[in-house]
């Protein structure tokens, strides 16, 4: 048996040309959604997820608004960049891009929260531990998205998530609860005594460990959905959390690269565009 591809590059391009004719309608009533990004360094994967980002913008009409600054800023000097982002009109969302090697959690805080497009400011993760309406996290939003654009059953499934994350693992537990998702959700870290354990029994595992390679085939139910979040680099390429062989036993396998990473952007692109679409309702 080998698995079926859960197409994280097939399904951007779907959701792109979805929101592509939202985006038109915004224009039409006077609202330009613009995304703003801060890249502090020249770290060269952060460098290559910005310029992606808004090439990605460029091809369904969103603007950019790009501040690029040097790996030497101080946290004044970022925070400065993000009060402009702030009040600027034209930008109606923008992102800090991680890591920047400072205090991120100020960064963050520091960026108004309906212009939070990565929905990882603290009132947006608050309200979604409240279970309000607000802008989501990008990567276990689309992992989510994913997982339903394929069919794969979430309700009542139980799901293993291995790595508590800020950005993956932690949402993606809160996310994966609600009813409107209805899952069962295990949440493996570093503590977990038995791994294997847990994802034998798993009908969905979401690895966003970092450790490569680290969910082999003897770890999975047959029929399971894996989707590969981890992303390392081994001799320069990109090793996801996956071993090879799972292919083998799981029923649907989102690989890296080609799944979540191009969800992310996806989502983050979801998220611009409702954000403008909210700006354009307080008009
Ligand atoms: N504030 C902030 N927001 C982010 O959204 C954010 C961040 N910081 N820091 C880093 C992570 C990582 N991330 C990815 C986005 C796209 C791919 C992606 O599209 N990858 C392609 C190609 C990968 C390649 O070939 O290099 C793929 O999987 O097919 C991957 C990873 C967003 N991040």
């Amino acid at each position: 048996m080998t698995a079926q591809k859960l197409d994280g590059t097939a399904t951007l391009k779907t959701i792109k040309a979805e929101l592509a004719d939202r985006v038109e309608k915004l224009k039409a009533a006077g609202v330009t959604p613009g995304l703003g990004t801060v890249l502090v360094g020249d770290d060269p994967g952060s460098r290559w997820y910005v310029n992606a980002k808004h090439k990605d913008c460029a091809e369904i009409g969103i603007e950019s608004i790009r501040v690029d600054l040097p790996g030497t800023s101080t946290q004044e000097e970022v925070e400065a960049e993000i009060g402009r982002l702030n009040a600027d009109p034209a930008c109606t969302g923008f992102l800090v891009q991680q890591p920047t090697g400072l205090d991120e959690f100020a960064l963050l805080s520091r960026v108004a929260p309906e212009k939070d497009v990565d929905g990882l400011h603290p009132h947006n993760l608050g309200k979604l531990v409240l279970g309000e309406d607000g802008p989501l996290p990008c990567t276990p939003v689309g992992c989510i998205e994913l997982l339903r654009r394929h069919g794969v059953e979430i309700n009542g499934a139980e799901v293993v998530v291995v790595g508590r994350g800020l950005t993956v693992g932690r949402p993606l537990g809160l996310l994966l609860t609600r009813r409107s998702e209805n899952a069962t959700v295990t949440l493996c870290h570093t503590g977990t005594r038995d791994l294997a354990a847990h994802t034998r029994n798993a009908d969905i595992v979401v690895a966003a460990a970092g450790v490569p390679g680290i969910i082999t085939k003897d770890m999975v139910k047959p029929g399971a959905a894996l989707l590969d979040v981890g992303v390392s680099r081994v001799d320069g390429k990109i090793a996801g959390d996956l071993a090879d062989d799972v292919w083998d036993v799981a029923g649907w396998v989102s690989p890296n690269p080609g799944g979540v990473g191009p969800m992310t952007r996806a989502m983050l692109l979801s998220n611009i565009v409702l954000s403008a679409e909210q700006a354009l309702e307080r008009l």
